[in-house]
């Protein structure tokens, strides 16, 4: 359903409140036209539109130089905001459905988002909305919303201690691999992954678009970042983790190689791969000056890669399969119990779906994981922390996959050079005063030839 009039008055609204968005894809660039892909209002039940209802949109922003976006917004609307919903006002509708009314992004109102898990229990359709539970799913009454205040890509709202709901910004049509990824992993017994218990999709847009997903939340758990952060500032010894989280690692690449497609990566995809990495960093290099001067000699790393399938490197057997694609500390969560469970299975967000959605060799993963010890150390100034800490990973890796990331020197080069080269780029765009830290990697990298 398309709400008449809607997009004249959003369209002032946004060119404020979206640039400002951690998850706004196209910082920096002028806005150009928008267009609304989908409006659908999401009533209580006997509700009335306007100030009760959940107003959900999908919306296009046209931008020079990339291709046009397609953004998820929930939105809720008011005669006069409660002060708890200030910070999460969008502004005052001028002309259109909402006409004097203050539109403010629901996610934050815990009555909408109340609504919005109400709406989650019962699969069908709403509009162009989709909404599915697993079988299993059962959900207790009376959970209380929060939203997450963890910097994250995307929007969580926590409900009770029991649920999180990711609601992904940035949609593209098909099934997102957080989705995808965590149901196999659920659905093949994994104990490494929360599992999902509904889902929203939208319909109209090629393939459906994975929208949202309610998910077990862990509640106790701290993340890998949290904790490794405070073993490197006081010097502390957290190998028998870093083991465990590489043991946890192969277990998921297990379960994955085992539940979906697995492929032989010949000589000519190996190339492939080296290509796209070149590419990466040519972008990079012409977007962060920083980079520039490491970027010939880090071509070497790439160049090995593409010559592994010709049996000159150590890579000579490569297998792809699906992997989480952006491991990194922060997307492992430790229990009271002690157990690493991985979370956010969308790989890089700045990738396409579909290269994100493509099976690749599991040293991706392990290399993510090498550059977020690196980046503990470096943050806190301690360098040796890592590498014992690294080793200990890959050990712990090794132990259950039966092949040690250590002795595929190539790959593991080539994959966190390709990995330290994104973080440049995500440095400069996000976080600056970072930046130093893959460029001390990529100067690293750049003369350690295995
Ligand atoms: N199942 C869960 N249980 C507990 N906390 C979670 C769970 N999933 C995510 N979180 C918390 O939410 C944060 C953001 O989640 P994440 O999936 O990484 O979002 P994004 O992709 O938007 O960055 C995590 O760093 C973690 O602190
Ligand atoms: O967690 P996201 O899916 O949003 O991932 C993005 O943000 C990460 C930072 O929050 C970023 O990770 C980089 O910084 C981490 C420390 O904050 C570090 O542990 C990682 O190793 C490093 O890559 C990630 O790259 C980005 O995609």
């Amino acid at each position: 359903m398309l709400v008449p009039g809607l997009l004249r008055s959003l369209d002032p609204l946004l060119r404020g409140w979206l640039p400002r968005q951690r998850w706004f894809a196209g910082k920096g660039l002028p806005i150009g036209r928008f267009r609304l892909a989908s409006a659908t209002e999401l009533v209580p039940p006997g509700g009335r539109l306007g100030p009760l209802g959940l107003l959900h949109v999908l919306v296009e922003v046209e931008q020079q130089d990339r291709a046009a976006d397609c953004y998820q917004l929930l939105l809720g609307a008011h005669p006069l905001l409660p002060p708890a919903l200030v910070r999460a006002a969008l502004g005052q509708a001028v002309g259109g459905p909402y006409d004097g009314l203050t539109l403010y992004d629901a996610p934050h109102d815990p009555r909408l988002a109340s609504l919005l898990l109400e709406r989650l229990r019962v699969p069908g359709r709403t509009g162009r909305l989709r909404f599915t539970t697993e079988p299993s799913a059962q959900f207790p009454p009376g959970l209380t919303p929060r939203v997450s205040t963890a910097e994250q890509s995307n929007t969580s709202v926590v409900y009770g201690d029991a649920y999180i709901l990711k609601l992904f910004r940035r949609v593209s049509p098909g099934a997102n691999p957080d989705l995808e990824l965590s149901l196999a992993l659920a659905r093949a017994g994994s104990r490494r992954v929360a599992e999902p218990v509904a889902w929203f999709e939208a319909e109209g847009l090629g393939e459906p678009a994975t929208l949202g997903v309610l998910q077990r939340f862990l509640p106790g758990s701290t993340d890998g970042w949290a904790l490794a952060l405070a073993s490197v500032s006081e010097d502390g010894d957290f190998r028998s983790e870093a083991a465990a989280l590489g043991r946890a690692t192969a277990e998921v690449h297990a379960a994955l190689a085992a539940a979906l497609p697995v492929r032989r990566l010949d000589g000519r995809a190996l190339e492939d791969l080296a290509a796209g990495m070149i590419q990466r960093l040519d972008e990079t290099a012409a977007e962060v000056p920083a980079v520039r001067p490491y970027a010939g000699a880090l071509r070497s790393a790439y160049e090995d890669l593409a010559t592994a399938g010709a049996g000159r490197g150590a890579a000579a057997s490569v297998t792809a399969q699906r992997i989480h694609g952006d491991l990194h500390l922060g997307q492992a969560l430790r229990g009271p119990d002690g157990e690493w469970v991985l979370i956010d299975f969308e790989g890089e967000p700045a990738r396409p779906l579909a290269e994100r959605r493509a099976p690749a060799p599991p040293v991706q993963d392990v290399a993510g994981m090498l550059r977020s010890f690196d980046y503990a150390a470096h943050h806190s100034g301690n360098g040796p922390w890592a590498a014992r800490h690294r080793d200990a990973y890959c050990a712990g890796y090794a132990q259950v996959a039966g092949v040690d990331p250590r002795e595929q020197a190539v790959m593991i080069r080539a994959f966190e050079t390709d990995k330290a080269v994104y973080e440049a780029r995500y440095e400069a765009r996000h976080r600056p005063a970072w930046l130093p830290i893959p460029l001390s990697a990529l100067s690293r990298l750049a003369t350690s030839a295995p």
